[in-house]
Order: structure tokens, then sequence, then C-alpha cells
């Protein structure tokens, strides 16, 4: 089996519930969405060399795409899945390859860890494949246009399937100066029919030097998402505000 990564390394995750935990980033190449706030674009092909970074190490080691099973095994081995809280499997979008998901989740899982899934949750039959080995899933929603809204139905039920089947679930939403009131609530009351307990996350669109874009409304949609949904938070990309991967 081929496996198509862009990189390997351990940093402090930036994003969501599990912000400040320490976790294996697991970059897999390709994506079926264009967004234009992505931070990502690099990840869209494969490189011809991925880069594996050991903790701890300075020098990346190359790696020749496309992985085999046995050479992503024996790397995932070496990273010490016990030192991690989870392996994060992010991209592009990472269930563009369900089978590099599957095998990479299961081998983490064996060794005694936890995986968390990134993803833009709009990939059902895909995620249905690999659920059984998903402990964690974050699940971005975007707002048109990089995604129309009948995307959202697909997204609901990608939802409602990792909600039943893995133990902890949230969803991240970028905030862009586009973003309105009317288009948040459409979103939580989204959520919100499968489970009003699934946190969401408010994340504003932060630059590589750490710049964030506080949407002037941010801390009253807040407020106003309170009345759908119990868990709604502010949270910025932590790994950016640090200056690390
Ligand atoms: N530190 C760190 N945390 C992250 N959380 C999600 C990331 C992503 O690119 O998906 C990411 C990333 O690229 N770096
Ligand atoms: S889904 Fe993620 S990786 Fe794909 S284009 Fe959008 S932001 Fe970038
Ligand atoms: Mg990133």
């Amino acid at each position: 089996m081929a496996i198509n990564v862009h990189e390997i390394f351990s940093s402090v995750q930036g994003e969501g519930l599990f912000s400040g935990c320490r976790h294996l980033f697991l970059r897999l190449s390709g994506c079926n969405l264009r967004c234009m706030y992505c931070d990502t674009r690099v990840s869209f092909y494969p490189p011809a060399k991925a880069s594996v970074s050991y903790p701890g190490s300075s020098d990346p080691e190359m790696v020749a795409n496309p992985f085999t099973k046995e050479k992503l095994f024996q790397i995932l081995a070496a990273m010490k899945p016990e030192r991690h809280h989870s392996l994060s499997i992010t991209g592009g979008e990472p269930l563009m390859q369900p089978m590099a998901v599957m095998e990479a989740a299961e081998h983490w899982q064996d060794n005694g860890g936890r995986v968390l899934l990134e993803t833009n949750g709009t990939l059902l039959d895909a995620f249905r494949k690999v659920s059984h080995a998903i402990d964690i899933v974050s699940m971005d929603i975007k707002l048109p246009p990089a995604v129309s809204a009948t995307v959202w139905r697909t997204q609901q039920e990608f939802l409602a399937t990792a909600a039943e089947a893995c133990s902890s679930v949230y969803v991240k939403m970028v905030i862009t100066p586009e973003v309105t009131l009317g288009l948040l609530k459409d979103i939580a009351n989204m959520v919100a029919a499968v489970d009003c307990s699934i946190p969401v996350i408010l994340q504003p669109v932060t630059s590589e030097n750490g710049d964030i874009y506080w949407h002037e409304m941010l801390d009253y949609y807040q407020w106003e998402l309170a009345d759908m949904l119990t868990e709604v938070r502010i949270l910025p990309q932590l790994h950016k505000l640090m200056g690390v991967r």
C-alpha cells in the first residue's frame, strides 16, 4: 500500500479541545477542498520526500514518497506513543487516504496510543471505514464559498457518525471577517440537532507571525450561540502564538 506523507513531527497541539497537549502530527497529502484561508496548501500534493522530525533531534530525516506501511510503522514506533497525548492525523484532508489513516491509527493504538483525526467532515464513506480506530474527531466546518450549504448535511451526518463511534468529538470554525451571526447560528443549529453538548470552537484566523484576527463581534457571537450549544469556546491557534510548528 502506498502512503503519501507530507511531514511527521512532534509538537504542542495548537488547535481545539486538546490545545497545549503534546501530539505527534502525521500530515498526509491531498485535499478535496480549496479553502480561502488554508494554511497548508503545500500539503495538496505529495512532496518527493517527506520530512520526519524525531523529538530531540534537529535534523529531520527525509523519506521518499510514497511510504510503505512498514516504513511508516517503523517511524511511528520510534516516536514513543507513551510520551504523546495523541497521534493527530491531519492534512490536507487525511480521509483522501483512508487506508493510510486506518493503518497508522491501528498501529498507534496497538502501541497504547490515542488517535485524533483532523478532518473537514466531507468524506463520510471514507470515515466509516476508519472510525473504529479513531478516538477523537476534530471536525472543521467550512463556510461558503469553500463549501456549499449542501455540504453541511454531509457534515451533520459525519458528526452524528463520529459522536456514536468515537469517545470525543468537537467542531472547529475558523473565524474570518466574512463570518456573520446568521451563518454561525445556522451551523450551531446543525450541530445542536446532533447533540447540543458537542463543543464548538471559534478559532480566529491567525497568521504565521502570530497576528490574530479578532472579529469585533466574536465575544457577542459566543454569547448568542450559548442559546443553542452548551460549550462554545474561543481559541486562537496556540502553536502560531508560540512560534512552533
Ligand atoms: N502545533 C500544531 N497544531 C495543529 N493542530 C492542527 C494542525 C493542523 O495543521 O491540522 C496543527 C499544526 O500544524 N501544528
Ligand atoms: S480542508 Fe483544510 S487542508 Fe483542505 S483546503 Fe480547506 S483548510 Fe486547506
Ligand atoms: Mg496547520
